[in-house]
């Protein structure tokens, strides 16, 4: 079974595509993970981010990079959001996304083109959004628990520039796939949001 859980930054997509990994006892996958580790590398390497070379040239990083802690900083985020919207990164790194999404018994994956491009064929597909400021209160409260200094401002500046980069782009931009259920989380509790998350993805199972 594929389950695909895309939405904007912050939405609050990847607490939920883990809990029902655990529900159903599939591996996941947050793939901006991935996004994060390229533009961490291009960062790293003193390299342009904008550039298109620069970036598919990062796309080699070391499997190590994904457990490296500055992946949760402002900073990878939004080098991400910059080097996702070139298509020939996005390339380079479909055959990974597609080889776990297809592994025997299926997977969880969060991101922002799982139900459109990665796994269109998806058994269950969710589409989790919350306003921006909601958004970014919580990762605001989340970087600062994290021992970050910024302030609101800059986070929610952060969060609108990569909801415009991300869904204005021209490959693969952040969109709901017409047969994913949208699911609004603004005014839900975490628990309120996986319990709703659950009950959405049975309706789709029992749909097929
Ligand atoms: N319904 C909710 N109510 C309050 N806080 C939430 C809710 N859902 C998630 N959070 C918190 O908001 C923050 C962002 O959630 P999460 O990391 O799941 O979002 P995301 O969409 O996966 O983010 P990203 O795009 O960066 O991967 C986390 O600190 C998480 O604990
Ligand atoms: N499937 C995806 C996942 C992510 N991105 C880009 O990476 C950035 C960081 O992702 P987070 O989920 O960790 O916030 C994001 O802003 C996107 O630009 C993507 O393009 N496709």
């Amino acid at each position: 079974m594929i389950i695909a859980v895309d939405g904007p930054a912050a939405s609050g997509k990847g607490t939920i595509a883990r809990a029902i990994a655990a529900h159903y006892k599939l591996p996941h996958l947050d793939t901006g993970l991935l996004y994060r580790a390229v533009g961490q590398t291009v960062l790293d390497r003193g390299s342009d981010p904008a550039s298109e070379a620069d970036a598919v040239a990062a796309c080699d990083f070391a499997d190590a990079m994904l457990a490296d802690p500055r992946l949760k900083e402002s900073a990878a985020g939004n080098a991400a959001s910059v080097v996702s919207a070139h298509p020939k990164v996005r390339e380079a790194l479909i055959a990974r996304q597609r080889a776990f999404a297809t592994q025997n018994g299926g997977a969880v994956l969060d991101g922002r083109d799982i139900g459109t491009v990665i796994a269109p064929e998806a058994d269950a597909k969710l589409f989790v959004r919350a306003t921006s400021a909601i958004r970014a209160r919580r990762r605001h409260d989340e970087l600062v628990r994290a021992g970050a200094k910024i302030s609101f401002d800059k986070v929610l500046a952060d969060i609108k520039a990569r909801d415009l980069r991300d869904s204005t782009r021209a490959t693969a931009p952040l969109r709901q796939a017409p047969d994913a259920a949208l699911l609004d989380t603004s005014f839900m509790s975490i628990e309120a949001a996986i319990r709703h998350a659950i009950q959405l993805v049975e309706r789709q199972i029992a749909e097929r």
